[in-house]
């Protein structure tokens, strides 16, 4: 698993392991940490051209000693000053005995970066507020032939929240120390971030709030059936998904439920015809979630047009877990949080940022947000949404965050761009709903849906990538879950 912290914890943590080592060795390992990936990075470190862009902190003071070491062992580096009388002296010091060469000059420094065979950016790291000064932005800018590797964070990025106030230095990998930070992992920021390295400097953190699953993490909460096991233990989930206009929809969401792992699916709704004829294995009851026999979740919403109403309120009605999905929560923000209040079972809520904007409004009483807006701030709308509803929410996006009303966050690791496809949010909500319905707690069952569905998506799509069909991804789902336990 990866834990993400912020700020403020690894300040403390740094501070507490200051306080029992010598001065500066923390910044040294650091250091060395960098130097170790930057020369691997360069193959041959002698003669090689490193830049290394030096701002007005401890950030820089970090990339200045890896600077050095790579120095010593005959790379050509040269420093680039963006706050001349406030780089890291000790670091400045150490680089200029190495044989480093210093400069101030933009213009000189915008030659060294385009020309450079690795930049270090040295900028500005977890103290860094707002997007780049002007003074960096043309670095942003120029041409580049080389690898760019950011020193704890690629500068501009916020370290908490993943936003990119301005502009930022995109980065080809990034080495960060201690732990990842959060605007490592979530989008826009982790778009920036290229590949993660982390170094461990020995600080000690506390159990993280935010943390991004791996194949091992998730290959244990996969549930698996017993030799006892029948459908019902196994799990039913229900299904209200489709109406007469988008009778796909319900297709879809039934291919996800499939191959989530419960025992059973049953459907209800108007388009059972379809359902049979395409899935005969599914149950199918006439009426609403109210009338159909019991089942262990819900799944309501995609694609359920006029029905969304009723069916809504029957789900919520009942005493089992519930996964809100499309035209739910639109019928769900016309309600605001008070449609929850009487629930005893969890709900969980899976937006896209059109539908996080509804349902915000419909908590806030004010005029929606635009999708963009909250796209960029995702992380916060995902726990604003999760404090309001009291509920789990799944916010779908570039980087699909998993917030609990408790504070955990989960962040999704996988996934491609081809997944912004028509009905793959159907999918998505079939097959965590079937993970519900199999005992899985919402922030698990949500978070395990989103890494198979995104891990799916890419083997749907191939490599290099080519254009899915929401089908193909439910279909590549048994595939992706055997690669995940196999790992
Ligand atoms: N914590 C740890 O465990 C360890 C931390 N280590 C390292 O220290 C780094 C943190 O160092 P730090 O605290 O000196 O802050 P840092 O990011 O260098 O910023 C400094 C100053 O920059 C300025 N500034 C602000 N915004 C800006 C912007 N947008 N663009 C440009 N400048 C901006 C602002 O100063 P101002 O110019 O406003 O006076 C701010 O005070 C950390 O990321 C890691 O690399 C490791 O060595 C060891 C273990
Ligand atoms: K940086």
């Amino acid at each position: 698993m990866r834990h993400a912290h912020p700020v403020e914890t690894v300040r403390a943590a740094e501070a507490e392991l200051m306080a029992r080592l010598p001065e500066g060795a923390l910044m040294q390992r650091a250091a060395a940490g960098l130097a170790a990936t930057c020369a691997r990075l360069l193959g041959r470190v002698y003669g090689s051209r490193v830049t290394v862009l030096v701002g007005s902190g401890d950030n820089g003071g970090d990339a200045l000693y890896a600077g050095a070491a790579l120095a010593r062992r005959g790379a050509r580096v040269t420093a680039v000053l963006l706050a001349p009388g406030k780089a890291h002296a000790g670091g400045l010091a150490a680089l200029r005995a190495a044989r480093g060469r210093v400069t101030a000059e933009q213009e000189v420094g915008l030659a060294d970066f385009s020309c450079a065979d690795l930049v270090l950016d040295g900028i500005v790291g977890i103290g860094g507020r707002g997007g780049l000064r002007p003074g960096a932005v043309p670095y942003a800018e120029a041409r580049r032939r080389g690898v760019v590797v950011a020193v704890d964070l690629p500068s501009g990025v916020d370290a908490d929240t993943g936003e990119v106030p301005g502009v930022a230095l995109r980065a080809d990998v990034t080495v960060c120390f201690g732990t990842y930070k959060p605007g490592l992992l979530i989008d826009p920021g982790a778009s920036y971030a290229g590949a993660v390295q982390l170094v461990d400097i020995g600080l000690t953190l506390p159990q993280p709030e935010l943390t991004a699953l791996q194949h091992a993490d998730v290959a244990a909460l996969l549930p698996l059936p017993g030799a006892e096991s029948d459908k019902y233990r196994r799990g039913v989930v229900g299904v209200a998904a489709g109406s007469a206009t988008y009778p796909g929809a319900a297709l879809l969401a039934v291919a996800g439920a499939l191959r989530g792992g419960a025992g059973a699916v049953r459907y209800v709704g108007a388009a059972a015809e379809e359902v049979v004829r395409r899935f005969p294995e599914t149950l199918v009851t006439e009426g609403g979630p109210a009338g159909a026999g019991r089942v262990q979740a819900w799944v309501v919403g995609p694609g359920g047009g006029e029905g969304a109403r009723q069916a809504l309120a029957e789900a919520l009605a009942s005493d089992v877990p519930v996964l809100v999905d499309a035209d739910g929560l639109t019928e769900l923000g016309r309600i605001g949080p008070s449609a929850l209040a009487g629930r005893t079972a969890p709900t969980l809520l899976t937006p896209h940022t059109g539908e996080a904007a509804r349902l915000l409004a419909g908590a806030d009483g004010g005029a929606p947000a635009a999708a963009d807006d909250l796209a960029a701030r995702r992380l916060a709308t995902a726990r604003r949404l999760a404090a309001a509803y009291r509920a789990t929410v799944l916010l779908k996006g570039s980087t699909t965050v998993i917030a609990d009303p408790g504070g955990a966050v989960r962040v999704n690791p996988t996934g491609t761009s081809w997944l912004a496809t028509a009905g793959s949010g159907d999918v998505l909500a079939g097959l965590a709903g079937s993970l519900l319905a199999a005992g899985l707690p919402p922030l698990d069952a949500a978070s395990v849906a989103a890494y198979l569905h995104g891990l799916a998506g890419r083997e749907a799509a191939g490599a290099p990538g080519a254009p899915v069909t929401a089908l193909a991804v439910a279909e590549a789902l048994p595939a992706v879950w055997r690669a995940v336990r196999q790992a």
